[in-house]
């Protein structure tokens, strides 16, 4: 594989890369099917798994882009995903249905629930679809996206691993659970945000560790509880939640209606079945979709496009919408290719 090496670039939340490759996203997709299909997940996966990942680097989102092969790898070679998972579908009632995806990782079990999901959502105005028993590992908004595709307005959330302290506490017991949403737009990119309820992906603080550059403060808290910027000392302690008490009881609401409501983990349960395993969370996922006809039947279109007048307001100050950044990237990367750092690259090549 001809890869371009250069010195330099920034990340996507101005963390210096240091020495990188340029990948074409050819050669994103190439390196994605083949470590994935080294080491074991069956065919049926391989696709939805890489398009997730190579999505993620697409629209540079460093976090959930080709690192997270690395941990894809380790859950693997854990065990602690079923490689070849057949996800199975259960209609519970009009406006709900479940999808088990029997111990695999969320994309297959996803994209199986997708069609009815669609469905049930235009039929009913409203429709939830709660993904059991699923290695989750990725970010959210493929999924949105997927949903706005199809004109309807979008949720979707999960737990992962017990990393994060409610605010006034010490002790991790949220995940990072993040929550996403879309709404689709006539003629134009979808608004969407997609973020983490602890003050950063914990995949971010990650990438600072391999790049042996501090953390801001505010992110993490080392074992003794005292507020820490050394990457290190944050991820062996307990991540933050972002806006304080605002953050946490996000966070709590994310563990309760993607945890025991849909008869799943929390992510003080995922972090128990992992048992020292450290790989990616296992759990559940709720997805929530609206049709706006469902409320407004032939009017739907008309108010949709009063919606617009938001979205002018917040850039015509200046300000940008969330997914603005990354609609961007996506734009250009097809051209510019996907810069990687060097020493990931290496990393990931030799598990190809
Ligand atoms: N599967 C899992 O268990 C987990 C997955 N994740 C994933 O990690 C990813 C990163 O999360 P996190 O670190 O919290 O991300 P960020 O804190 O970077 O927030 C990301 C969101 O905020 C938007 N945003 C960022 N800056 C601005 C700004 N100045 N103005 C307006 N909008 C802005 C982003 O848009 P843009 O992209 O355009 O910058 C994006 O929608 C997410 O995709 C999430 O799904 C996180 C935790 C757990
Ligand atoms: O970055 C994070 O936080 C996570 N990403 C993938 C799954 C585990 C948590």
């Amino acid at each position: 594989m001809h890869v371009y090496l250069q010195r330099c670039g920034m990340g996507n939340k101005g963390m210096s890369a240091g020495e990188s490759v340029t990948l074409t996203l050819q050669q994103v997709a190439d390196l994605a099917h083949a470590v994935l299909r080294r080491h074991g997940l069956a065919e049926a996966h391989v696709g939805p798994v890489a398009a997730t990942i190579i999505a993620g680097e697409r629209d540079e989102c460093a976090s959930h882009g080709v690192y997270r092969l690395l941990n894809c790898v380790h859950t693997l070679n854990s065990g602690k995903v079923v490689p070849d998972a057949v996800p199975v579908v259960h209609h519970v009632s009009p406006a709900l249905l479940r999808v088990d995806a029997a111990g695999g990782f969320a994309q297959l079990a996803f994209a199986t629930g997708l069609p009815l999901l669609v469905e049930k959502a235009r039929t009913m105005g409203i429709a939830a679809m709660g993904i059991n028993r699923c290695v989750h590992f990725a970010a959210l908004w493929p999924e949105v996206e997927a949903l706005t595709d199809q004109g309807l307005v979008a949720f979707a959330c999960t737990p992962s691993h017990a990393w994060v302290a409610p605010a006034g506490g010490t002790s991790p017991l949220f995940g990072t659970n993040p929550i996403a949403f879309g709404w689709p737009r006539p003629g134009g990119d979808p608004f969407v945000f997609d973020f983490a309820t602890s003050a950063v992906a914990r995949g971010e603080i990650e990438l600072h560790r391999r790049a042996g550059k501090p953390i801001p403060e505010g992110w993490t808290i080392d074992a003794q509880g005292n507020p820490t910027t050394d990457a290190e000392a944050g991820l062996a302690g307990a991540l933050l939640t972002f806006g304080g008490h605002k953050g946490s009881a996000l966070s709590a609401m994310v563990e309760l209606i993607a945890g025991p409501l849909i008869g799943d983990m929390t992510s003080a349960e995922s972090l128990a079945h992992d048992d020292g395993a450290k790989a990616s969370p296992y759990g559940g996922e709720l997805i929530i979709a609206i049709d706006p006809a469902g409320f407004l039947g032939a009017a739907a279109a008309e108010h949709m496009q009063r919606a617009e007048a938001l979205f002018d307001g917040i850039t015509s100050q200046g300000a940008r919408l969330p997914s603005q950044r990354r609609f961007a990237a996506r734009r250009r990367t097809p051209a510019q290719g996907c810069r990687i750092p060097r020493a990931l690259y290496e990393e990931l090549a030799a598990l190809s």
